[in-house]
């Protein structure tokens, strides 16, 4: 549907926050996210949390409902994994409509309202139902490395990766949107997303990570992302120089991807690398993987790879299982939605996904934020410099709270 002459005064954005705030004022989930490369975000909004899917992992496949991905890294009553479908869509690089799915025709006439009605400033996001999780000290921190080092040297993981929560204190007259706009523009090859929902809570991250990503030329491709150093005036992607510690932690991570290919006996995989990339203020190493679909004979080759993969040696550990248990038992918080995953689903057109690892985010809250961020430990690892490594990434969505801080 077209905008109603009404909204001929209000730009691309300002449209994107009257579809939100229509959105949040009748208790509906929204996502709003911003693609690597891309100029303007899009918006999507379900027609209510009973619509959305929950459970398995999306389907990636052309005939699939289309939607928004909005995964935990462990499934539970607490956090649902929810696929929330493409109700409402808004693209702001074509402002001048709105798309409405044929499931979602009733709400047309109050949508058509809504659009042409005065624009409100108040934004009022969904708040996790959950506490606050605890946030750990340095003390605590380090001692948890201290934990998962003896695991590894204990043989009861090859590879564990910890984590921890941080309060911050939100700064006067936060404004989420504002904040999506501030990360779109500081990070334009991240993956920026905006994702609130009733009941479970509004997240906002800039993650660097592809989980799984279809093409529209059918292509598969995920990646190996590990190992971490600040980009600084002196060390940047061509002169980083890697520890041994760090190329294994990378190189087990990329392991683990070729261990899912060969479970589905797919040999046909392009790998490149591993390289230095850049994630804001941070550089990683990452080698990329890339399947032609047309020239294998794995239909849904997309989609099996998603369950194999989740939870990646990046954000679990390896083995997979036995680094949750340890999770499960030493964490000591609710990782909820960080280091779960994110993303649409055949929302640009039929045939597209792009999953993302939900890393460098945080959740919001009244009048606080809680960020997120792990580092992989090897039997090498440093406690102090473990701590150090978090919260240099706890910056990279942390500049959108500093103000307070
Ligand atoms: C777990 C996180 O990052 C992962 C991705 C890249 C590098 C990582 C590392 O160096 O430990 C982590 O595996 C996080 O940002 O919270």
């Amino acid at each position: 549907m077209r905008w109603p002459a009404a909204a001929a005064g209000l730009d691309a954005q300002a449209r994107l926050r009257h579809v939100v705030a229509g959105a949040l004022r009748t208790n509906r989930p929204v996502a709003v996210w911003r693609e690597p490369g891309a100029a303007e975000p899009r918006l999507l909004v379900a027609r209510s949390l009973e619509a959305a899917y929950t459970g398995l992992p999306p389907a990636l496949d052309a005939q699939a409902p289309a939607g928004f991905a909005f995964f935990p890294f462990r499934d539970s009553d607490h956090n649902p994994a929810l696929f929330l479908p493409a109700d409402v869509l808004y693209d702001a690089a074509q402002p001048e409509t709105v798309a409405v799915s044929a499931l979602a025709r009733d709400l047309v006439p109050a949508l058509t309202a809504w659009l042409a009605a005065p624009t409100v400033e108040e934004l009022s996001w969904h708040y996790g139902a959950q506490p606050v999780p605890h946030a750990a000290t340095e003390a605590e921190y380090t001692a948890l490395v201290r934990t998962g080092v003896a695991a590894i040297e204990e043989k009861e993981v090859v590879k564990v990766v910890s984590s921890r929560a941080a309060r911050r204190p939100l700064p006067p007259k936060f404004d989420s949107l504002a904040a999506f706009a501030g990360l779109s523009q500081r990070y334009p090859q991240a993956f920026v997303s905006l994702v609130s929902v009733p009941g479970v809570g509004t997240w906002l991250g800039a993650t660097p990570e592809i989980l799984a990503e279809v093409t529209a030329d059918g292509t598969f491709r995920t990646m190996a992302l590990a190992a971490t150093q600040p980009l600084t005036a002196d060390v940047t992607p061509r002169t980083a120089i890697w520890r041994q510690k760090e190329i294994e932690e990378q190189a087990l991570v990329a392991r683990y991807i070729v261990s899912c290919f060969k479970q589905l006996r797919l040999r046909e995989y392009q790998e490149t690398g591993p390289r230095t990339v850049v994630a804001g203020e941070l550089l990683h190493l990452r080698t990329d993987f890339e399947v032609n679909l047309q020239h294998v004979p794995f239909p849904s080759l997309g989609t099996d790879m998603l369950r194999l993969l989740h939870p990646t040696s990046a954000v679990g550990g390896m083995p997979k299982v036995a680094a949750m248990d340890f999770l499960h038992k030493h964490e000591g918080y609710d990782r909820a939605y960080y280091s779960g995953f994110l993303g649409p689903v055949n929302v640009a057109a039929p045939g597209i996904a792009r999953l993302y690892v939900n890393l460098r985010c945080l959740q919001l809250r009244a009048d606080e934020a809680i960020l997120y961020a792990g580092t992989g430990l090897t039997v090498d690892s440093d406690p102090e410099q473990e701590w150090q490594e978090t919260e240099m990434k706890l910056q990279t969505v942390g500049t959108v709270v500093a103000a307070a801080s």
